[in-house]
């Protein structure tokens, strides 16, 4: 079963000049995929991750999320929806510096009334997996860029949700922990099969999915998939960014 299906989606902005971000973009994510999604800056990325997670609408056409359509619920079922059914992974972590590592990763169980020693089981298992184990008990300002990154991936994770939304999850990290990041997220899916979509503009987390969608002016440009090596595919990724233009900063 799909669990993004994106059905001839557009966003305008309405302003004094209103702006076209999206164009009739269609899109499927299968269970268990890893899809990133690139572009140049202003191409759609962020808007298109915005939507699909819920936190903005779309102008016309429908996302639909493990069969049900969350633009569709009300307040309620809506905030209900996004802390079951979806995860995020952001740039610069969003943790909770008032909170540990493992309440940080316990947050989303702790918001649906798992009780407390499923939750201590749970986070035991996580971190485990994460190789966090040492430092649950540290607040997030002891911590690492790339320890916070696994903290923020085991917040994530740790509720199962159907949908992992990760924006730029490797832009603040250095090359070694952001290869780290990946190879994690990677296991991870491996493992528990979950299913993610990834906006990033560095083609070396790109080339860890299972396929790359480029967008350009708000419209789906190029997709192209992962062979047998990553090496090739990442060259493929940099082939296509070269094709779409944009800045230096967009190739980076
Ligand atoms: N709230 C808004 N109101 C009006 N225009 C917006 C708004 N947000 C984004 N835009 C415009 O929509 C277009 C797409 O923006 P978006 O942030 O989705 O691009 P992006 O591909 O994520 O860029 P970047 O890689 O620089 O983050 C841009 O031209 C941007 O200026």
């Amino acid at each position: 079963m799909d669990v993004l299906h994106v059905k001839e989606l557009s966003k305008i902005y309405k302003g004094k000049v209103s702006h076209e971000a999206l164009t009739d973009i269609d899109l499927t994510i299968g269970k268990g995929e890893i899809v990133g999604v690139m572009g140049p800056s202003g191409s759609g990325k962020t808007t298109l991750l915005n939507v699909i997670s819920t936190i903005d609408s779309p102008t016309t056409g429908s996302v639909w999320i493990e069969g049900e359509q969350p633009h569709l619920l009300d307040a309620e079922q809506l905030a209900l929806f996004r802390r079951r059914k979806l995860g995020f992974v952001f740039q610069f972590f969003n943790l909770l510096n008032t909170l540990s590592v493992a309440e940080n990763m316990a947050l989303p169980l702790a918001l649906d009334g798992v009780n407390p020693d499923e939750i201590g089981e749970r986070v035991e298992q996580m971190a485990e997996r994460l190789g966090i184990q040492a430092i649950l008990n540290k607040r997030t300002y002891e911590i690492s860029g790339g320890q916070a990154q696994r903290t923020a991936v085991g917040r994530a994770l740790i509720h199962r949700p159907a949908l992992i939304l990760a924006d730029e999850p490797t832009g603040n990290l250095d090359s070694k922990a952001a290869r780290d990041v990946m190879d994690l997220l990677t296991e991870l899916n491996k493992k528990q099969g979950t299913t993610m979509m990834l906006v990033t503009h560095d083609a070396k987390a790109a080339s860890y999915c299972d396929r790359v969608i480029f967008i350009k002016d708000g419209k789906l440009y190029n997709e192209i998939h992962a062979g047998d090596k990553r090496t090739v595919f990442y060259q493929n990724i940099i082939n296509v960014l070269s094709l779409l233009g944009g800045h230096r900063y967009d190739l980076s």
